[in-house]
């Protein structure tokens, strides 16, 4: 949406982060929905998602192979997935 997001085409952590590098929480963001039908789970999921991410983050340096970019397009089954891509982990 290009009337909210700077640049909505890019993957761009910068959405989430003001100026000084705090955290910037966006309203239009909405992974787990709102209201009546939000998602029951999004604490154990946040909670998760915090665990593994960091554990791998802790561990190991990602990076796309060498000349390649992920793409941002989406293969759309129940959700959207990412396209099949390639990425190095280097141990830390
Ligand atoms: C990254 C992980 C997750 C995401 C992004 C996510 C996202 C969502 C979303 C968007 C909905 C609303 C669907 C709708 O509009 O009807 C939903 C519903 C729900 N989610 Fe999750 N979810 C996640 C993990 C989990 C986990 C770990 C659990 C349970 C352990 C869970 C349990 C539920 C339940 C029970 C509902 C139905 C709520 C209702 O309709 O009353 N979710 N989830």
């Amino acid at each position: 949406d290009e009337s909210i997001w700077e640049t909505p085409y890019t993957f761009n952590p910068q959405h989430f982060l003001e100026k000084d590098g705090r955290f910037r929480k966006r309203e239009a963001f909405l992974p787990f929905s709102a209201g009546k039908r939000v998602c029951l789970g999004e604490h154990l999921a946040r909670m998760e998602l915090f665990l593994f991410f960091t554990s791998l983050l802790q561990r190991f340096t990602f990076t796309a192979p060498a000349g390649e970019q992920p793409s941002l397009e989406f293969k759309l089954g129940t959700t959207r997935c990412p396209k099949p891509y390639r990425l190095c982990a280097v141990p830390r």
